[in-house]
């Protein structure tokens, strides 16, 4: 993850002072790439303690469809609390788009169903994406999304996955995301009878917070580790069978947390 601490350091060296809707400020660029090799480990920062028990619930929660955090909470999952309602509604965030986007004519689109039998029986294709980015529903949700779509790639029986966001936290959002995308394409290359391939990011507006900046120092006095292995117990009947139980990060060994307040 030799590539994660370039990227901060390129911020740092090239970012421009910004303000930004939090009121908080940061330095930032536009425009920017990562490629990581599934086959070599899966992409874990190293050089933090990443609470991997909140990145793997949050993604099961999407897949579930739930734009309501009771399921986090109920598993001491706090993440997205500050964004919800009183009833620990977010409104039409990703699980809603990636399940039930509303087509004009009332009918109901499973993005999630539909491009794992896309990749199952055109592999070729050159359609295999997801959108969370709706233009008809952004204004009730708690936050638009960041990471708003996302491309499967088949070739030589590798699952490759691209993932787009629009606007990128790199200190506390970026190491979330890279995680969350990496389980994702081991589950769905596991149901489709697949080996991982490729992860790509690419990041619009990419950012650290003025209140990051500290702790991006010390991470980048950090050495990284060799990375760890996931390992999925079992093949569940579908993409919506896994259990948070399915899945151990093997030797994963990091340098200790470091704390950092979130921009709201
Ligand atoms: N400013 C901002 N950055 C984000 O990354 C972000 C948002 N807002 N809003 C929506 C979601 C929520 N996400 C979050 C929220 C909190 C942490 C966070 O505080 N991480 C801590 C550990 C917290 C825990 O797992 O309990 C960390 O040290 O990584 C990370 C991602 C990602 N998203
Ligand atoms: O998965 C996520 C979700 C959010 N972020 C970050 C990116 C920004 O710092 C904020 C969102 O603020 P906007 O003003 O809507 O851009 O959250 C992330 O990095 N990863």
């Amino acid at each position: 993850m030799k590539a994660y601490l370039d990227l901060l350091q390129d911020i740092w060296d090239n970012g421009v002072e910004k303000e930004d809707r939090t009121g908080t400020g940061t330095i930032s660029v536009f425009g920017r790439q990562l490629r990581v090799d599934l086959q070599q480990g899966f992409p874990l920062l190293t050089t933090k303690k990443l609470h991997t028990r909140s990145i793997v619930h949050e993604l099961l929660w999407f897949l579930s469809g739930s734009t309501n955090v009771n399921y986090l909470r109920e598993n001491g999952v706090t993440i997205w609390d500050e964004w919800a309602d009183e009833e620990g509604n977010l409104g039409r965030v990703y699980g809603a788009q990636w399940r039930t986007w509303q087509g004009p004519n009332g009918q109901v689109i499973d993005q999630i169903t539909n491009v794992i039998r896309q990749i199952r029986t055109n592999p070729d294709s050159r359609r295999h994406l997801v959108s969370a980015w709706n233009p008809a529903e952004v204004d009730s949700m708690a936050l638009p999304p960041c990471h708003y779509a996302f491309q499967f790639y088949v070739a030589n029986g590798r699952l490759s996955c691209m993932f787009h966001m629009r606007s990128v936290d790199t200190f506390l959002g970026l190491p979330f995301n890279l995680a969350s995308y990496a389980l994702l394409t081991h589950m769905v290359a596991q149901q489709c009878d697949l080996e991982p391939g490729e992860l790509i990011w690419s990041g619009g507006d990419v950012h650290i917070y003025s209140n990051h900046k500290e702790q991006v120092q010390l991470q980048l006095t950090r050495e990284p580790h060799p990375l760890p292995a996931l390992s999925i117990k079992r093949k569940p009947e579908s993409i919506f069978g896994y259990k948070f139980e399915d899945f151990e990060f093997v030797g994963y060994q990091s340098h200790p947390g470091i704390k950092a307040p979130i921009a709201i």
